[in-house]
């Protein structure tokens, strides 16, 4: 065996130069940094703009009337009594406070201990019934809160969810629905904090007016001073959470960048090729970059952050020195004598302490509504997607028309996908459709089962624009068997049922495993039919990538019994044996007569079985015909392809060794 050679220095200098790692990456940086702006342009950072002081005050009850909305419709009964619970804390909380700075002036006045206690009783019994009543309140807050909370964010995860799911398929190759959908996901996930921080509000601002009542009842030349003292940490938390919410949003692009990095790492689906491509460092790497953008980012948002809270401090700090200076001349010129100044000092504090609970209170609620507003803007319109088609409900097609048909993806692709596509189906026929990778032929499938509306040309049901019929009603009409088909984590049944029941459930289900050959699999499965697919989970069991596909064609077989329409089938033998290929072949045939079936496949004899073979070139049909007919023409694409799967003479000699 000999050794490689090692390369000459003229080897070096005759390569062309590859781009290093460092040159790479900067490049792509470079290059991304100019798709983000040509996408997204300055709309991210409008939102941020709109945040302000003034806007947060007149944002707040509505704040508060939201979470307490949504707490309502999590759970009425606990809502309910939080609301009282809280309420009557806030009456103990003024109680507590009237009662303790009459408790103090008693023990200002002037005379012996058994004067003073006596001053201060009718005081201090008020004052402990309701302190001792404002602790049991506040424990039953606490537990109401930690009942609701949870129920809240339950609710919002499902209403986006749902939301989600009822989006048109299209967001999803669109950038911006990515963003929504994770500024919208952050809304929910601030939920369970939403009703705790819209009840330390409420609660502040109670002890806040009892506080200023105080004081007002002493000296009200002491409350402007007060309010004053304020206003610097109230501007300063607003302008907090507008630099760290538009650091959450211009850096929403790297957390989903993260999210898809980690979720392929982890993820059981690559787990093996993560191992044996040795991709973990470089992923690793490519993952520290993008974490140091955010890094970056929210590192500047801190020291931002800091600056104005150092700002506010001063001004605080001059408030503050405002109020007791204030009431140091109120006290020192006998305009106020000792017990109520003495009140009055009690008074402040609680007062200072209620102002700075229901502005910081109010800035992080405030914050909260910011990604709340993202997460019910996308609850109405889904991103702006939001499924909204007619509504005929259409029976089985007898023709589906695909006129003129052009198809644009957004994103860098400088070809359309179809370009001026006619195609006429007709219930009763098998079409096959064949053509080289990206000729167009799953683009094609996704619009005829309205997947995917048309943007130019039209598409008929029946005559009817496929955009004016139920999405709902026209899925129910549609099987489908995509080249990238779901794996449930479900029972056997399950994964071909989906939920979709009639009143001879397993029988229909086994009918149509019997089709594809998944019935053998489940028979050796230790729980037959009730096997859960999802191996790793307990009682789990893992199906061969092939087994897979036969489940996947087994639910669009019961699917179209159930409701018989259009039966879509994109490389549906993609992974299967000649033996169960044959099978799943040889079961549509007798399903053809009473719907429209569509086989796309890269096996030009499996379109044998088609009555109709068209071909697809560039997202062009070039070619339609009899599979006899094509393959009798001494050209064309359909000609080609056949002559190279038939082609397995490889160029060369064969090495003499190997005979
Ligand atoms: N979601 C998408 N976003 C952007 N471009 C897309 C998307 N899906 C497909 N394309 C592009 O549209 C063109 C047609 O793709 P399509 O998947 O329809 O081809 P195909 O004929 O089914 O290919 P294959 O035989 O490889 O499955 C290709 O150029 C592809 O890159």
């Amino acid at each position: 065996m000999t050794e490689p050679s090692a390369k000459t220095d003229q080897d070096h200098e005759d390569a062309p130069a590859l781009p290093t790692q460092a040159t790479d990456d900067q490049a792509l940086e470079e290059h991304n940094e100019e798709l983000r702006s040509r996408y997204y342009g300055d709309n991210r950072l409008k939102v941020g703009t709109s945040i302000s002081t003034v806007a947060m005050l007149r944002r707040l009850p509505q704040l508060v009337r939201r979470a307490m909305a949504l707490a309502w419709a999590a759970d009425r009964t606990s809502t309910a009594l939080l609301l009282v619970c809280q309420a009557l804390s806030g009456v103990a909380g003024a109680v507590t406070l009237y009662a303790t700075t009459g408790t103090i002036g008693a023990l200002f006045q002037p005379g012996s201990v058994t004067d003073h206690l006596r001053a201060a009783a009718p005081s201090l019994i008020p004052l402990l019934v309701a302190a001792g009543l404002r602790a049991i309140l506040g424990i039953a807050v606490v537990a109401l809160s930690g009942r609701v909370s949870p129920r809240i964010n339950r609710e919002a995860d499902l209403a986006l969810i749902a939301a989600g799911c009822a989006a048109e398929l299209r967001a999803y190759d669109e950038p911006a629905y990515t963003e929504k959908w994770e500024a919208a996901d952050r809304g929910a996930a601030t939920t369970p904090d939403l009703l705790s921080s819209a009840q330390d509000v409420i609660a502040s601002t109670i002890s806040l007016i009892a506080a200023a009542g105080v004081l007002a009842s002493l000296d009200w030349r002491i409350v402007p001073f007060l309010l004053l003292g304020s206003v610097p940490t109230g501007i300063a938390a607003v302008r907090t959470a507008r630099i760290h919410y538009l650091a959450a949003v211009t850096t929403s692009e790297e957390r989903q960048a993260l999210r898809i990095y980690r979720w392929f790492l982890i993820d059981k689906g690559r787990a093996d090729q993560v191992r044996s491509d040795q991709i973990t460092p470089f992923m690793m790497r490519k993952y520290r970059q993008v974490e140091q953008r955010i890094a970056a980012a929210t590192d500047q948002a801190t020291r931002d952050a800091a600056q104005v809270s150092l700002w506010a401090a001063v001004g605080t700090g001059m408030g503050s020195a405002l109020v007791w200076g204030s009431l140091l001349y109120l006290f020192a010129s006998s305009r106020i004598v000792l017990a109520a100044a003495g009140s009055a000092v009690f008074a402040i504090r609680t007062a200072t302490s209620g102002i700075q609970g229901m502005v910081g209170n109010g800035a992080r609620l405030y914050r909260m509504g910011l990604y709340l507003d993202d997460y019910f803007e996308f609850l109405d319109e889904a991103g702006g997607y939001r499924i909204q088609r007619g509504d005929t409900i259409p029976a089985a097609p007898g023709v589906v028309e695909v006129k003129d048909l052009t198809h644009h993806y957004p994103g860098d692709q400088q070809e359309p996908a179809l370009k001026g596509v006619s195609l006429t189906l007709h219930r009763g026929e098998l079409v096959a459709i064949i053509g080289q990778n990206g000729s167009g032929k799953t683009t094609l499938l996704k619009l005829l089962s309205g997947l995917l509306l048309p943007q130019h040309g039209q598409i008929t049901w029946d005559g009817v624009p496929v955009g004016e019929l139920d999405a709902d009603g026209m899925w129910r009409r549609v099987a489908r068997v995509p080249q990238e088909f779901a794996r449930w984590p479900l029972s056997a049944a399950e994964n071909v049922h989906l939920g979709h029941a009639t009143d001879d459930l397993l029988s229909e289900v086994e009918k149509a495993a019997a089709k594809t050959g998944f019935d053998e699999i489940v028979a050796r499965l230790r729980s037959g039919w009730r096997t859960l697919l999802a191996q790793g989970w307990l009682g789990g069991a893992e199906l061969s990538g092939g087994g897979w596909q036969r489940a996947a064609v087994a639910r669009a077989l019961y699917r179209t019994t159930l409701n018989p329409g259009l039966l879509i089938l994109d490389e549906p033998t993609s992974d299967l044996d000649p033996r169960s290929e044959h099978k799943i072949l040889h079961a549509l045939r007798p399903l053809a007569p009473e719907r429209i079936t569509v086989l796309v496949t890269h096996n030009i004899s499996n379109a044998k079985i088609a009555d109709r073979v068209v071909v697809m070139d560039r997202g062009r049909i070039a070619q339609t015909g009899t599979w006899e007919e094509l393959a009798g023409q001494n050209d064309g694409l359909f000609r080609e392809l056949l002559d190279l799967q038939r082609d397995r003479t490889i160029p060369g000699q064969r090495p003499a060794a190997l005979g």
